[in-house]
């Protein structure tokens, strides 16, 4: 499904803030494989969700997803494989538009028909059954505007749209990072439910160890650009935090750094 072979960037070349950020990422993803990534300060956990993205192009390597080598397309073009959520619940979303014209923006993604043909009765009554759901309420509020909504609803929504023309895959960035916790359990369940329902390969950036071991079938960790550790199947769910703690140390021959991870430990 996701095909990473020997992934090089470095950032800034030949400058005083080179930065060699991905440094040889192999890495290949089945259907349907549900991936967290974890790894200490820059590690380059972001950079290779972007990578993928084709945010910019890389150095080196190939991508290649569900058998297409994307490396030399565009972001815009990858996006049509694509579905992202970020750590900032104001990104994925219009804050200026309604629920119901968010949702069928999204729909439209890469279609001629745009927003000005109106939101047919049929797309209403679907986008109702979408956002029950989420148990959120937001069935009741379709014509509400986003800027109304709490951070969690937000990301809730940016889950729904970005899974709603089921991509290639799903690219989950810290995505719940911002919420408090509450909020951020019952989102990434409803990650989990909607990679589940959708079959989604994705991949999911956590700074929480313990989510990173709970969720998905599988996990890697990263150091200065590399994958340096993937467990799934019945080994991962039998992991501990310390279990990686010591793997980390064991391979990097350092102790884990990451500020995020070890607040939340
Ligand atoms: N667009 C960019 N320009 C310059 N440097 C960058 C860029 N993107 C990332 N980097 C650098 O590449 C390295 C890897 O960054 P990345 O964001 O992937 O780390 P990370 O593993 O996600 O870490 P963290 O948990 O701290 O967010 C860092 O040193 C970062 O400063």
């Amino acid at each position: 499904m996701l095909e990473l072979v020997n992934i090089h960037k470095t950032f800034n070349l030949g400058t005083i803030n080179e930065k060699k950020a991905l440094n040889g990422v192999n890495l290949r993803l089945d259907e349907g494989d549900f991936v967290t990534v974890i790894g200490g300060n820059g590690a380059g956990k972001s950079t290779v969700l972007n990578a993928i993205a084709g945010v910019w192009p890389i150095d080196t390597g190939n991508i290649i997803i569900d058998g297409q080598d994307v490396t030399g397309l565009p972001e815009h073009k990858r996006a049509a494989f694509l579905g992202r959520v970020f750590q900032d619940p104001m990104n994925g979303t219009t804050a200026t538009m309604e629920i119901e014209e968010n949702l069928a923006l999204a729909a439209r993604r890469g279609k001629r028909r745009g927003l000005s043909w109106g939101i047919t009765k049929k797309e209403k009554e679907e986008y109702r059954e979408l956002l029950k759901m989420l148990d959120l309420g937001l069935e009741d509020r379709m014509t509400s505007k986003v800027g109304l909504l709490s951070g969690g609803q937000r990301q809730a929504l940016t889950l729904l749209m970005a899974t709603l023309k089921k991509p290639k895959l799903l690219l989950l960035d810290e995505h719940t990072a911002a919420l408090d916790p509450k909020t951020a359990a019952k989102v990434l369940a409803l990650s989990d439910k909607m990679i589940e329902e959708n079959n989604l390969t994705a991949m999911m950036v956590t700074h929480n160890m313990r989510d990173a071991i709970v969720h998905g079938n599988r996990l890697i960790m990263m150091n200065e650009g590399k994958v340096i550790l993937d467990i799934k199947g019945e080994e991962k769910k039998k992991l501990t935090v310390e279990d990686l703690l010591h793997k980390f140390e064991e391979i990097s021959g350092e102790e884990f750094a990451n500020d995020k991870a070890l607040l939340s430990k």
